[in-house]
């Protein structure tokens, strides 16, 4: 298996609070990877320190072989990013934006054809202002997509979708999966975790406190039951 995302020692502390405490995992190519874990476990911290956004205090984070603090654009090409609230220009329109960021690629995926899988032709001429959480939702994925990466952080994907939207957003994830991408998908769904990943890291506290294939770390039980076994109370520091 082909490393894409590599997590060695990494630590960050914003003051007393240790978000990120000698954390260490994997992700791989054409593997998805579930990164679950409490609110305040270290989760978005990890993600936006693997994107760039955050410089780590001590430990490594690489993301194909590179530093994403020092990455040129040419590695950030090469990667694509969800954010949690979305991250949208408000006064945008859905599928100027997505052309836009489409010009920005050396070699983007057809918009329109994107934004059909997605269901966005449907909104495009609204801003983004005016799009439900939802519609906001899939123009992020969108943009997360359009450059065609090797490797996916996406940051609670399918919060607040409604059903269907989920299952198209799952079979897209599995699609980028197929042709070789490493995506990394936070979530607190466990029904998500168990249909779509081939891997499972959860965090708790700053550390990992589970991590494996999902048929390793479930055991041949359910990944909820392993879940609050790892998570408990008793493991504050
Ligand atoms: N910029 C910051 N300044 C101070 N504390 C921060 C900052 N960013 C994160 N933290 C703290 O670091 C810890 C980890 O936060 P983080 O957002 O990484 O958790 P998370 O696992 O993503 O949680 P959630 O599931 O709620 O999204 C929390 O205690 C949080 O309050």
């Amino acid at each position: 298996m082909s490393e894409a995302v590599r997590v060695r020692e990494l630590s960050k502390r914003f003051g007393s609070v240790r978000a990120v405490d000698a954390m260490s995992w994997s992700a791989h190519l054409g593997r998805v990877t579930a990164v679950l874990g409490p609110n305040g476990a270290g989760k978005t911290t990890t993600m936006e320190i693997l994107e760039g956004l955050q410089r780590p205090d001590a430990g490594v984070a690489e993301v194909l072989g590179v530093d994403p603090w020092d990455a040129s654009p040419e590695h950030r090409a090469r990667v694509g990013v969800m954010l949690q609230d979305g991250g949208l220009p408000n006064g945008a329109k859905p599928i100027r934006l997505l052309r836009h960021l489409a010009a920005l690629y050396a070699d983007p995926l057809d918009v329109t054809e994107l934004a059909h899988r997605l269901g966005i032709d449907a909104f495009a001429g609204t801003t983004v202002r005016r799009l439900s959480g939802g519609q906001r939702q899939r123009v992020a994925l969108a943009a997360a997509l359009v450059g065609d990466p090797d490797v996916l952080f996406l940051d609670e994907p399918t919060a607040g979708l409604d059903p269907h939207a989920r299952l198209d957003v799952w079979s897209l994830v599995r699609e980028w999966r197929d042709r070789g991408a490493a995506v990394v998908v936070t979530t607190h769904s466990f029904e998500e975790a168990e249909r779509l990943a081939d891997d499972v890291v959860v965090i708790a506290h700053g550390r990992v406190a589970a991590e494996g294939s999902l048929a390793e770390v479930v055991g041949g039980g359910r990944l909820e039951d392993v879940y609050f076994a790892v998570t408990t109370k008793e493991q504050t520091r």
